[in-house]
């Protein structure tokens, strides 16, 4: 059989996050089972939303969700990963080494600390809630750029909360791994 690149690095990026999970939680231990459908199926969809990007920014980025997924999916995309545990940044660039990326980056610092970046499009996926999620995207994106959050059953709500500080444009695209899920596509970020 033949089997793709795309296929294969995340293979190999499933059995370093199997390797590594023990010793720094990158996944919830008891998710380790659902690596592939659960964590990287779920990563992936932001790869749709690249096509025709030239750069990302990924935030939070822990064990490589979604920010190390899409620079497997994506090879002509310039991703930049920011992540401050110490750890999980040793962790993030030795899977860059032993997987042979070479179109990502990681910053290993606290993303509120970091020079703005200027990035047309920044990802997040279990980070914060999004009145916060929002000060670090207008900090880090183009004024022209794109927010892609991945957000669970409460996105609602937080759209709600995070008016009262921040006018915004939002759509929301259902995710197909958890149907209480949405990732939202938000632009024009600007405070009250
Ligand atoms: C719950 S984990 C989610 C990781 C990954 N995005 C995922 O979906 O599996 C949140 C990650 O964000 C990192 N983090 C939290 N606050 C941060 C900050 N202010 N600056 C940089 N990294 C931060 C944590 O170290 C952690 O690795």
């Amino acid at each position: 059989m033949n089997v793709s690149r795309e296929t294969q690095l995340l293979q190999q990026f499933a059995v370093l996050l199997r390797k590594w999970n023990p010793a720094i939680n990158l996944v919830s231990p008891n998710t380790v089972s659902e690596i592939e459908s659960r964590h990287i199926e779920d990563s992936l969809q932001i790869s749709a939303f690249a096509a025709g990007a030239s750069d990302w920014t990924d935030i939070g980025s822990g064990g490589g969700l979604p920010g190390l997924v899409l620079a497997i999916s994506r090879p002509a995309l310039a991703v930049t990963l920011v992540e401050s545990d110490q750890r999980k940044s040793a962790f993030l660039r030795t899977a860059i080494r032993e997987l042979g990326l070479n179109n990502v980056r990681v910053i290993c610092d606290r993303i509120e600390a970091v020079d703005p970046l200027g990035a047309a499009n920044l990802s997040a996926r279990a980070l914060a809630p999004l009145p916060l999620l929002l000060s670090y995207a207008v900090r880090h994106l183009d004024p022209a750029g794109t927010a892609w959050l991945m957000k669970g059953k409460n996105w609602a709500p937080e759209v709600e909360q995070a008016r009262v500080d921040w006018v915004f444009d939002v759509e929301s695209y259902p995710s197909k791994t958890d149907p209480d899920a949405v990732i939202l596509k938000i632009a024009g970020i600007k405070h009250v």
